[in-house]
């Protein structure tokens, strides 16, 4: 099905690899009515089952990086930091100096957003030819596993990317939460990148510059509780496709596992913490020296759970492969392509029910 959009180039690319999700029920709604039913749709492959899938052997935890310490150059945390991107993709960052209220408030702002009737929230629906706003993303066809939760995604930067339609107006408090954590968020990453860019032999600005323009995401998730948790997935699992993700999650439910040494491995969340995972695309940059790990949330039967996912990505008009300082002692490990070629293979792969593969990987060929 071709779609008619009004804008013109990429923009038009990016609806139309986007744009094909189905309509599909709200879970929080669904267990409103019924709370121990758990439609077919929801119930995941055998192997793909929370408790089928093999569990990481090791009893450890991510790596905490104390933001504070990197910020002011400490060599021994961009070292950690240097540690945790090559062996986890995954770490979470203390002392990062956004505000306790901004956190509280930006959890305020979206408990308050799914707390809202059904009618209400539906002024804000994904159409079929966007991908912001409110309900599930990616579905294609009546057959295909659908996650255990509701979701609205917003761009929010920079600012003329942002569709204001799909902002909950309704939520008092809701743009001016938003908001404010996006400018954390965005203050917070860019040191970050600062930092994986000295760590990658370029200067602070390394990073930044391959970006063009650094766009900024967010996807709020609400996970509803299952009676049956052993069956489903909150997110199933993928690989973020972006540079880095910034996920802020509730302090006191476990819902995250990322993928290590061969099994999952629950993040168990530390109070006020942001967790920082690599993207497919710092993958490439760095020659795969830093990985984009696949991760998924899984659900309990008792508490509802929310996330928020801050996606920090380039301009989908660059090229992106391994920059050439990751290249003096290694050989290339990934091609170069057009970023949004890229994005359309994920999304294409996604559309069509298939598993991720980071295309941009030579030996994937
Ligand atoms: O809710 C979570 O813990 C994970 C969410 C996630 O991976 C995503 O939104 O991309
Ligand atoms: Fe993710």
């Amino acid at each position: 099905m071709d779609l008619e959009v009004e804008n013109g180039g990429i923009e038009e690319d990016r609806v139309r690899v986007w744009g094909k999700s189905l309509p599909v029920p709200s879970v929080q709604e669904m267990v409103r009515n019924d709370s121990e039913s758990v439609p077919e749709r929801y119930i995941q492959e055998n192997d793909n089952r929370p408790l089928n899938s093999a569990l990481c052997s090791e009893l450890s935890e991510i790596p905490v990086i104390d933001f504070s310490l990197l910020i002011n150059g400490n060599e021994d945390e961009l070292n950690k930091l240097d540690f945790a991107c090559i062996e986890w993709g995954f770490f979470q960052i203390i002392n990062h100096g956004v505000a306790e209220e901004v956190l509280h408030d930006m959890k305020a702002a979206v408990a308050a957003f799914f707390s809202l009737s059904l009618d209400e929230k539906k002024k804000y629906s994904m159409p079929e030819n966007d991908l912001q706003g409110y309900g599930q993303a990616y579905v294609v066809s009546e057959e295909q596993k659908l996650d255990w939760g509701d979701l609205i995604f917003l761009m929010t930067s920079p600012l003329e990317a942002r569709n204001m339609k799909y902002w909950p107006n309704s939520v008092p408090g809701f743009k001016e939460a938003v908001d404010e954590y996006s400018r954390e968020v965005e203050r917070v990453s860019e040191e970050i990148m600062a930092n994986m860019s000295l760590l990658m032999g370029m200067d602070k600005n390394g990073l930044k510059r391959l970006h063009v323009v650094m766009k900024q995401s967010m996807r709020m998730n609400y996970y509803p509780p299952c009676s049956r948790p052993d069956l489903v997935l909150g997110v199933s699992s993928h690989s973020d496709g972006g540079s880095i993700t910034i996920l802020l999650q509730d302090d006191d439910i476990t819902g995250l596992q990322i993928k290590h040494k061969g099994g999952w491995l629950p993040v168990k969340p530390i109070p006020n913490a942001l967790v920082v995972n690599i993207g497919d695309a710092v993958e490439a940059w760095s020659n795969g020296i830093y990985k984009s790990i696949e991760h998924r949330a899984v659900t309990n039967a008792n508490k509802a759970r929310m996330s928020v996912a801050t996606f920090v990505q380039a301009d989908e008009g660059i090229e992106i492969g391994p920059v050439e300082s990751m290249m003096q002692d290694r050989p290339r490990m990934y091609k170069n392509v057009k970023y949004l070629d890229y994005i359309k293979h994920v999304l294409g792969r996604k559309m069509d029910g298939k598993a991720h593969t980071n295309f941009l990987k030579l030996e994937s060929e």
